[in-house]
């Protein structure tokens, strides 16, 4: 039988004309419900009580509460689902319909009923570092979160800002694809442009990327010269 991965992916929630279903009005489905806000406003919330915590995300993002317990047919249209109560009956329920509908499920109380895992992260702009075991020790996925908030920095945020600028630029200017590869490449090799972009005012970033950019093409130029010679 071929053994199966679980698949990676960042989901652009906002975009999907459906709801997230968050069963449970805890600890644990506050902090997911903290991270889905990011993503989405399409989120319902089905307990019969929530935390002082959730109550002020219910306001301050205009979600939906529906103050009673988890009934059959509550992930019909769903996109995902949390199955966050206590009670892992209920939580295998909630899976079980999910299987049925065509729902990914994320269950607290079981690695093993989950069809996703909700990973540790870190964000930086559009920089993304997610970290998951796959349910082996969330506790070692919390603290490799930790280390990496320690190792990646809020300046990451600010050089993955100017490395998209600059690729957008090289997109527009430059034909060539090997050309483009060389100078994406460069970008993220030299270690001193990381340091310059960290010292740049935002607002010079543009004029500091043209400056790069046209140093890095006239290099990419010359190397491509010195190769049709030799
Ligand atoms: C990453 C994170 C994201 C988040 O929840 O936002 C997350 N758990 C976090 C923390 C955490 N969870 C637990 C502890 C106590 C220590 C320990 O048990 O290790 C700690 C540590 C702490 O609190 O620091 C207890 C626990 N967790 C699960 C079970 C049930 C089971 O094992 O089956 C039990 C036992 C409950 C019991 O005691 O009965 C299950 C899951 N937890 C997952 C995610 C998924 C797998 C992720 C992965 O492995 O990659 C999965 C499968 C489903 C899911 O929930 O998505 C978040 C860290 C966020 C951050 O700090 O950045
Ligand atoms: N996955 C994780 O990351 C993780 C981390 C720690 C703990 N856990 C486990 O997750 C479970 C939940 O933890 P918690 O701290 O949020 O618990 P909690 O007791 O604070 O919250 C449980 C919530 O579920 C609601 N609930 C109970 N029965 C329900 C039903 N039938 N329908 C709808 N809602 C219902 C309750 O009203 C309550 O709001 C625990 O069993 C815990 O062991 C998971």
């Amino acid at each position: 039988m071929i053994s199966y991965e679980s698949y990676p992916i960042m989901l652009n929630l906002s975009e999907i004309e459906a709801n997230c279903v968050v069963v449970g009005g805890g600890k644990v489905a506050s902090r997911k419900i903290s991270s889905l806000v990011k993503a989405t406003s399409q989120v319902v919330i089905i307990s019969p009580e929530i935390n002082p915590k959730i109550e002020k995300l219910l306001e301050s993002h205009n979600l939906k509460w529906i103050k009673r317990p988890y009934q059959y047919g509550d992930l019909q249209g769903a996109v995902l689902a949390f199955a966050c109560t206590f009670d892992p009956e209920i939580n295998s329920e909630i899976a079980k319909e999910g299987k049925e509908k065509g729902v990914p499920v994320n269950v607290v109380t079981s690695a093993e009923e989950s069809t996703f895992y909700v990973p540790a992260t870190i964000s930086r702009g559009d920089l993304n570092i997610s970290i998951s075991t796959q349910g082996a020790s969330p506790a070692l996925a919390a603290k490799l979160r930790r280390n990496f908030e320690q190792e990646f920095g809020q300046e990451w945020e600010k050089y993955v800002e100017f490395l998209k600028i600059a690729r957008i630029k090289v997109k527009n200017q430059i034909p060539d694809s090997d050309t483009r590869s060389y100078i994406f490449n460069k970008l993220v090799e030299d270690d001193a442009i990381f340091d310059q972009v960290k010292d740049t005012n935002r607002k010079d970033l543009e004029y500091f990327c043209d400056k790069l950019l046209k140093q890095l093409i006239e290099n990419g130029r010359q190397q491509d010269e010195t190769k049709n010679r030799d």
